[in-house]
């Protein structure tokens, strides 16, 4: 890392600029040095930490309010040791992990994590889901796709669980033991012989030109109409008879209301610029490479529209009773409280109309929540986070959402925010 110190003065004009529109301090860049880094240790591995604090020449802090998580100094790279290597430790942020203790999995849930790579919160998800149950990952980028495998794999952790490189915002796969069986609706993916063979993280010249030719046309993924591509299951995630229900299709609602997914987590794709390693990354390549693109793809609509599109599908796969976490690494309303709050205009007739003047949306936005406004009638509600107590976040401007920053929480920024499936 060039400096792990980050001054206002040092960071690129473009992105000073995006700050400036989002009324975000970028002082916060300056405090890389002053933040832990997080580690999640396997539960099971307690009686390890010793030999693990001599490997890595640190003491290991117990964060109280995360289970398993442990705060080490901001210099210590993981990477290189043992614990790590053997699957022991993995590095996942605190707030991040709290993101995932939102969604309270049970053992032998259905959950779905619909943006799922590179897999950190996947894996936390599938220790909480144990031995039973099924965990569905999904991602658009099949190259990032490959490190949840190869993560899943190395902490032991996939045998529950299949992987699908897919179009969040279409995906309709529901659980593998969905009351649906193999009946009408229901779809049996086959091996077209890449499924089961071993690939790697090395994408191939075809994946290369492919995702070229998505980014020359601006858009960083699949068409809708592109085939979920089923690239992992491990031994007991029940690959035959998957059921599909048609995202798009209202009636196909009923059959998630019953057979979708218990929990649903919507890690969603955004210009990330509350993870501070995330931008220090740009540093240490050049901030050339900060793509004012990805930048500017909130101002032009494009990522707000996918954040709502991957909420609105990941509710869609929610079963009745069930809940879902949205959450974000940005700090910008625009990613976080704008897109829940468009996603709950939909559900109440009372508060639409009110909702849907007070917003200031795109001539797109407004049409598009016409259109889903038939699909969804008043059957989500936020949820409050009972475990968030003890925590230190702070509330976001809309009530029972939280926000993790570097200044309140000593972790990266993290916006999360709660819903449930209401019976209707
Ligand atoms: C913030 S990252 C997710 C991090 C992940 N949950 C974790 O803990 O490691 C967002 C992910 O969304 C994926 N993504 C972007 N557009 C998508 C889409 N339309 N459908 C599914 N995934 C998408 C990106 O490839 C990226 O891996």
């Amino acid at each position: 890392m060039a400096d792990a110190r980050s001054t206002p003065e040092s960071l690129p004009p473009a992105f000073l600029e995006f700050l400036q529109e989002n009324g975000l301090d970028p002082m916060m860049y300056s405090m890389a040095d002053t933040i832990p880094r997080y580690i999640r240790l396997k539960p099971g591995m307690e009686p390890q930490i010793p030999e693990i604090q001599s490997e890595l020449k640190c003491h290991l802090n117990k964060v109280s309010w995360l289970p398993d998580f442990y705060a080490i100094p901001p210099q210590v790279q993981i990477a290189s040791s043992k614990a790590y290597q053997q699957g022991k430790i993995y590095g996942i942020d605190a707030a991040s992990g709290a993101a995932v203790l939102a969604l309270d999995v049970q053992p032998g849930e259905h959950v779905l994590d619909l943006c799922a790579a590179p897999g950190a919160k996947l894996c936390m998800l599938a220790d909480m889901l144990g031995d039973r149950g099924s965990l569905t990952g999904v991602d658009v980028a099949k190259h990032r796709l490959a490190a949840c495998r190869t993560m899943l794999q190395k902490y032991s952790l996939g045998d529950h669980c299949r992987l699908f490189v897919a179009d969040g915002t279409s995906f309709s796969i529901l659980p593998v033991n969905s009351s649906l069986g193999s009946g009408e609706g229901s779809t049996c993916l086959k091996d077209n012989g890449s499924t089961l063979s071993e690939w790697t993280s090395k994408r191939s010249w075809k994946d290369r030109q492919k995702s070229k030719k998505a980014r020359t046309a601006g858009s960083p993924h699949l068409t809708s109409t592109s085939e979920p591509e089923l690239i992992y299951y491990g031994k007991h995630s029940g690959l035959v008879g998957l059921c599909k229900c048609d995202a798009l299709r209202p009636s196909a609602d009923d059959e998630a209301q019953t057979s979708g997914y218990d929990k649903v987590l919507v890690d969603a794709e955004c210009t990330h610029d509350g993870s501070i390693k995330h931008i220090q990354k740009f540093e240490f390549w050049g901030w050339k490479t900060l793509d004012r693109r990805v930048l500017d793809a909130e101002r032009t609509d494009d990522l707000l529209h996918l954040q709502l599109h991957l909420l609105t599908n990941g509710f869609k796969l929610l079963k009745t009773g069930g809940s879902l976490v949205y959450s974000t690494c940005s700090l910008t309303v625009a990613q976080n409280e704008n897109v829940v709050q468009q996603f709950l205009c939909k559900h109440s007739s009372a508060d639409y109309l009110v909702c849907l003047s007070s917003l200031k949306l795109s001539k797109f936005n407004r049409s598009a929540l016409m259109t889903f406004w038939d699909f969804f009638c008043k059957h989500a509600e936020l949820q409050k986070i009972d475990s968030a107590d003890s925590w230190p976040c702070r509330s976001g401007s809309i009530f029972k959402t939280l926000r993790f920053d570097p200044a309140t929480s000593q972790t990266s920024g993290l916006f999360v925010a709660k819903f449930t499936k209401l019976q209707i």
